[in-house]
């Protein structure tokens, strides 16, 4: 299958640092995969880079034959790359539906003012619902996001970035800080995604990992050192040699 998005030859540093040592992938519609690597390996950084928040020293980022690299954030997510948003940008009043329904009218380029008539607007009420519904935050839509559970809160930051329109979704450790017996919600929403969005999830809970990706890419000191599929990976040499290497770091700096 042609790609949907392509990162050619990625390379950042800082100072002297190389954060980013001449990354390449490509993703195809409908894709599911699991950005994964050791504490510091690059996995944040990457994403910046790609969505336009940091910018690299060389290379190029492609959406279909597009070359978005010289694109501004907002321009790259109205090209259809998005990421989802932080918790700590939700607003604690306001409700998953109030949020959603703001996404949208953004989106469009219609006035936040119109977040309180949106109800009146039948096309944006159904594709609010729709979103929601998605996520499995129907139940809670008319609370206040204050009341709602971290993990559900979690889910209505997917919801926000699916307000875009995706065609590329990435998702910054979407179970990070949701408790251990929670992350079944975010495993069932993600599996309701739509089908032909391409994703790529970063993220340190293996499980869900497991469950999740295809396929997955291990970032090693910032550079891919596997791509390949789920029952190879921890099988492979250098993956055990990155993470046992970190680990023994990690204990040693304790
Ligand atoms: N603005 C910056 N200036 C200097 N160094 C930076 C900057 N941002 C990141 N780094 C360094 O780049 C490396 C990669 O960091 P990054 O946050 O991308 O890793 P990560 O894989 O996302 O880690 P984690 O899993 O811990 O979130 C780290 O060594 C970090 O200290």
């Amino acid at each position: 299958m042609s790609a949907i998005f392509q990162v050619e030859r990625l390379k950042k540093s800082f100072g002297g640092l190389d954060v980013t040592r001449d990354v390449s992938l490509s993703m195809a519609k409908g894709d599911r995969i699991a950005l994964i690597g050791p504490n510091g390996a690059g996995k944040t950084t990457f994403v910046n880079l790609v969505t336009g928040h940091l910018h690299p020293n060389s290379g190029r980022v492609l959406m279909g034959d597009e070359d978005i690299s010289k694109f501004n954030p907002m321009k790259r997510v109205r090209a259809g790359l998005v990421r989802s948003f932080q918790v700590t940008r939700l607003f604690a009043e306001m409700t998953p539906e109030e949020h959603v329904a703001l996404a949208i009218l953004q989106r469009d380029g219609k006035s936040g003012r119109m977040v309180g008539s949106y109800r009146t607007m039948p096309e944006v009420m159904r594709e609010t619902q729709a979103i929601l519904e998605t996520l499995n935050l129907s139940a809670l839509a008319r609370m206040p996001v204050s009341e709602i559970a971290y993990g559900q809160q979690r889910l209505l930051e997917i919801a926000l970035a699916m307000a875009l329109r995706p065609k590329v979704l990435l998702l910054d450790e979407p179970a990070a800080g949701v408790p251990h017996s929670d992350t079944f919600l975010i495993e069932n929403a993600l599996a309701q995604l739509p089908d032909d969005l391409a994703v790529l999830m970063i993220e340190h809970d293996m499980d869900l990992v497991f469950r999740f990706a295809k396929r997955v890419i291990v970032l090693a000191a910032g550079e891919i050192i596997f791509d390949g599929l789920p029952r190879d990976v921890t099988e492979d040499a250098r993956v055990r040699e990155a993470y046992l290497g970190s680990y023994a770091h990690a204990s040693s700096a304790a």
